[in-house]
């Protein structure tokens, strides 16, 4: 009989040996780790070489502990074979500035009011604040992340918006739509393997600066780049079905439908769910809002098969759940 001969017992039916020096605990964890890196490798294949853009919003950025697990979702999504791209808001850091100076902030159909003076400080926090704390939470990990904005290299050409607010076009100031986007600066440091994060300021035709909504940039920036995904963290579980009440969410929705409700939502998911039908019309293979508070949101929603939060995807048919967390409290039983 040769070594080549001999049979082997099958390590996944056996009990270790106590005495092999590694307690049974720490054995199973070790295993259950080699089997969920296994797990990921259909999406690791999906997603190779792929371009996702990742919508940081404000309101998901207010935990140090969340913001260092959205750092490692991104490093790992890069280091993984992604290309990463990160858009960064900053709704509540910008009205925090400006309440400090005693600036008022006013909101129409979930945009900011913004006068030059208004102007100055939206740069200021975007591009001066938010954009160096995301760059360097990531950079923790290696020299990876560049800040941008839309002001540079040409990235955003933008022109003034006027939101209509019950049926009449509203004046909300230095607020801008995204008409022009010039890719090549991003797909520079994509291909240098860098990680680039985008602040949503851009000047119109003329040099003069406006203030875009993040989810808006981050929509025009995925169709610019023919992203596979568009991810939109934010503070909710995704696009509740009858809010204020938070019972339930829709898990999925055509673009179809979602253009339907849309003139129905409520002020902060106009801009939100408009980027997302946008992005999907726009040839953006799938859109979802997800929850930004819940640690690793990144990871969970682009490794798991059902995926969580509100996907806007082509041909999908409507699917609601149940919340997760349910702020009305447990369903009567009929
Ligand atoms: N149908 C809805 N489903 C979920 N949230 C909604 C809905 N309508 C309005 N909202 C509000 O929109 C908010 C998210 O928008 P916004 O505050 O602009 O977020 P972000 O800063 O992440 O861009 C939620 O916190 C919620 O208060
Ligand atoms: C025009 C407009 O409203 N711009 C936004 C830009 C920042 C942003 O979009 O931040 P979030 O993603 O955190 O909401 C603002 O001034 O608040």
């Amino acid at each position: 009989m040769t070594d080549t001969d001999a049979t082997y017992p099958d390590p996944a039916e056996l009990e270790p040996d106590p005495d092999y020096g590694l307690d049974p605990e720490t054995w199973k964890q070790a295993t259950d780790k080699a089997r969920i890196l296994a797990e990921a490798l259909p999406w690791l294949k999906k997603y190779h070489g792929k371009v996702v853009v990742v919508k940081y919003g404000g309101n998901a950025m207010t935990d140090d502990t969340l913001k260092k697990a959205f750092a490692e979702d991104i490093v790992f999504l890069r280091l993984a074979g992604f290309h990463p791209v990160v858009v960064h808001g900053g709704g509540p850091q910008i009205s925090a500035m400006l309440d400090k100076l005693g600036i008022e902030s006013e909101f129409r159909a979930g945009l900011r009011v913004t006068t030059p003076e208004a102007m100055d400080v939206v740069r200021m926090v975007l591009t001066g604040q938010v954009s160096r704390e995301l760059v360097g939470l990531l950079n923790r990990h290696g020299a990876l992340a560049v800040g941008l904005s839309g002001e540079d290299a040409g990235l955003f050409t933008a022109e003034k918006t006027m939101p209509v607010v019950d049926g009449e076009a509203v004046d909300v100031g230095l607020v801008g739509e995204v008409v022009g986007v010039r890719p090549e600066a991003v797909l520079d440091l994509i291909e240098a393997g860098r990680i680039p994060v985008v602040s949503s300021v851009a000047p119109d035709a003329a040099g003069q600066v406006h203030n875009v909504n993040a989810d808006t940039a981050a929509s025009a920036l995925a169709v610019a780049l023919g992203a596979e995904k568009l991810l939109v963290l934010t503070d909710v579980e995704g696009l509740y079905a009858d809010w204020p009440n938070s019972d339930d969410v829709i898990g999925e929705i055509s673009p179809e439908a979602l253009a339907e409700i849309l003139p129905g939502l409520a002020s902060g998911m106009i801009p939100k769910m408009t980027a997302c039908l946008k992005a999907v019309e726009g040839g953006v293979k799938g859109a979802t809002v997800v929850d930004g508070r819940q640690p690793h949101s990144v990871l969970l929603e682009i490794f798991t098969d059902e995926g969580i939060g509100t996907q806007v995807l082509p041909n999908a048919g409507t699917r609601i759940r149940t919340a997760m967390y349910s702020t009305s409290g447990p369903k009567e039983t009929p």
